[in-house]
């Protein structure tokens, strides 16, 4: 459904300095219907690959196609048109402060097009999807950060899209929001059908609604798995990348408590030996 080919993008560096490969050569292909995950390091190029799926951001070179369509290829007009099939969410939910939670949903309409008279109503409809009806006349300034992304979500989802990219949906809520936000994502997929592309540093995220998972390291994809297979061990990582990101331990060096006090208590005595001039 989503097939990315052999996508790279270089950055020109500034003033003389030398540019960045942020995506290096990927490959990847997403199945209608999905829900595929991209985790890495912060730096990896995760949201400069989703950026390249709705063209938002231009791969320097490579193929992005949706649905059999080759984005790469199309003119500004058509592109246009493209991208009302593809939803998006940020971090930062990206909400127009001077707007109300149904005039930020109808916007996304305006763009695509569709007249007035439809849009409210539709608007509506969206709100509906993500439970937030009765807040639909709200300032985002009064909303939570749950529910500001839940708006973001029926934003995206207004223009009925073929699929939703979301580019670290959870990193700004606490966790009992981002099980609500990550819900409302797989009720979405599995209602609607939305082919649906996570970019997350989290690994309990991926773990919790991905289908397929790519691994990022320096803009490359260097491990790929599907979810089944990491939580049932037939998967292995092969790559230390890997290794270090699948594996829950946060790698933390700590002295347990015990020796902790002991070691503190020898160096008190020493202290206080030393300042009593013994
Ligand atoms: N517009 C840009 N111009 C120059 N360099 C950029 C630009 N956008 C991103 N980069 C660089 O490309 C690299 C990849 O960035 P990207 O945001 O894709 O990584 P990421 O894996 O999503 O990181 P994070 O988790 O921190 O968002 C980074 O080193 C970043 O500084």
């Amino acid at each position: 459904m989503i097939s990315i080919r052999n996508v790279s993008t270089r950055f020109a560096g500034k003033g003389g300095e030398e540019g960045f490969t942020a995506v290096d050569d990927v490959s990847l292909e997403i199945p209608a219907g999905s829900v595929q995950g991209i985790i890495g390091f912060s730096g990896a190029g995760k949201s400069t690959l989703l950026r390249n799926i709705n063209l938002l951001e231009r791969p320097t070179s490579g193929h992005v196609l949706v649905d059999g369509v080759d984005l790469t290829g199309l003119g500004d007009e058509e592109l246009r048109r493209e991208r009302h099939q593809i939803g998006m969410i940020f971090q930062h939910f990206n909400l127009l402060n001077n707007r109300t939670a149904v005039e930020n949903v109808e916007l996304s309409l305006k763009f695509a097009g569709v007249k007035k008279a439809a849009r409210r109503r539709r608007a509506h409809e969206a709100l509906e999807i993500v439970d937030l009806a009765e807040k639909a006349k709200s300032y985002p300034a009064k909303l939570s950060g749950g529910q500001k992304q839940r708006v973001a979500i029926a934003r995206a989802l207004v223009t009925k899209p073929k699929v939703l990219l979301c580019d670290e949906p959870t990193s700004a809520v606490d966790p009992r929001t981002t099980a609500s936000v990550l819900q409302y994502l797989a009720d979405i997929n599995q209602q609607l059908g939305i082919t649906t592309v996570v970019v997350t540093h989290e690994l309990n995220v991926v773990k919790s609604i991905a289908d397929n998972v790519a691994v990022m390291d320096a803009g490359r994809a260097v491990e790929r798995f599907a979810v089944d297979d990491l939580n049932s061990g037939r998967f292995h990582p092969q790559t230390e990348i890997g290794r270090y990101l699948l594996d829950d331990d946060l790698h933390i060096t700590r002295t347990p408590l015990a020796e902790r006090s002991r070691h503190t208590a020898a160096k008190g005595a020493a202290e206080t030996k030393e300042h009593a001039g013994v």
